[in-house]
């Protein structure tokens, strides 16, 4: 059956760096009738059988990023494969941050292995070829490096305690050469890019003002 939009709902994705405004973005969509929102799976990562994937990728990346990121991937696939009677699905973050962002990252900092980055990138590759992921708008919530460090101070995720200025620099360096330059890799879909440096209220308030216009754009497509 092709993936159209007759049998599929409009997905939205999320995407930006950690302390960007994600998670307070699609509070406002939550409670919407007909807006399925699916945050990230992070609690899932936390109890995988009982183990807790991200406070060990943190304590020991070298060990568990290939684990962690494997997990990471199933969990974004199920949500984009997650069945919805909703119009909308909007997700925070998706398969293609997972690979552009936070393995290409790991990748080149050495930190995964390259026969690790293979294995992860041929299912990767083999899942976009499925067909099985379709996504028909990006919303880039983008952020300074410092802004998102402050938030990410102040949230105080006890997994985080040891993330650093530079690692947030570098993850921003990452979404902008995929989100804003285009640099990078192929972009799913159109991309809305909004100011997640200011508060909440005006990062919602722009993107409002460019709904209709992204909306109808890729609606009529
Ligand atoms: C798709 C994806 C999200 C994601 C989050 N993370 C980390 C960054 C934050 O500390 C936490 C929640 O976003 O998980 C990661 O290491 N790899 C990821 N891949």
């Amino acid at each position: 059956i092709p993936n159209t939009l007759e049998n599929r709902p409009f997905t939205v994705v999320v995407e930006g760096n950690m302390g960007c405004g994600k998670t307070t973005f699609l509070e406002r969509f939550k409670g919407k009738s007909n807006i399925c929102v699916l945050s990230e799976p992070v609690e899932n990562w936390r109890n995988v059988n009982g183990h807790n994937l991200l406070h060990l990728m943190y304590e020991n990346p070298e060990t568990w990023s290939f684990t962690f990121q494997s997990y990471v991937q199933l969990t974004m696939l199920q949500n984009h494969l997650l069945p919805t009677t909703c119009a909308v699905k909007i997700m925070e973050r998706s398969i293609y941050s997972a690979r552009y962002c936070f393995v290409e990252k790991l990748t080149r900092d050495g930190v995964l292995p390259l026969p690790s980055a293979a294995v992860m990138d041929s299912w990767f590759k083999w899942i976009l070829q499925q067909n099985f992921v379709q996504v028909d708008l990006l919303i880039y919530l983008r952020s300074s490096p410092e802004v998102a460090y402050e938030r990410i101070l102040k949230r105080k995720r006890p997994e985080e305690n040891m993330v650093s200025l530079d690692y947030v620099k570098y993850l921003h360096e990452i979404h902008e050469n995929w989100l804003y330059f285009k640099t990078l890799f192929t972009c799913p879909a159109p991309i809305l890019v909004l100011n997640a440096d200011q508060s909440t209220l005006d990062v919602h308030a722009e993107y409002e003002k460019w709904k209709p216009d992204f909306f109808r754009k890729t609606l009529n497509n």
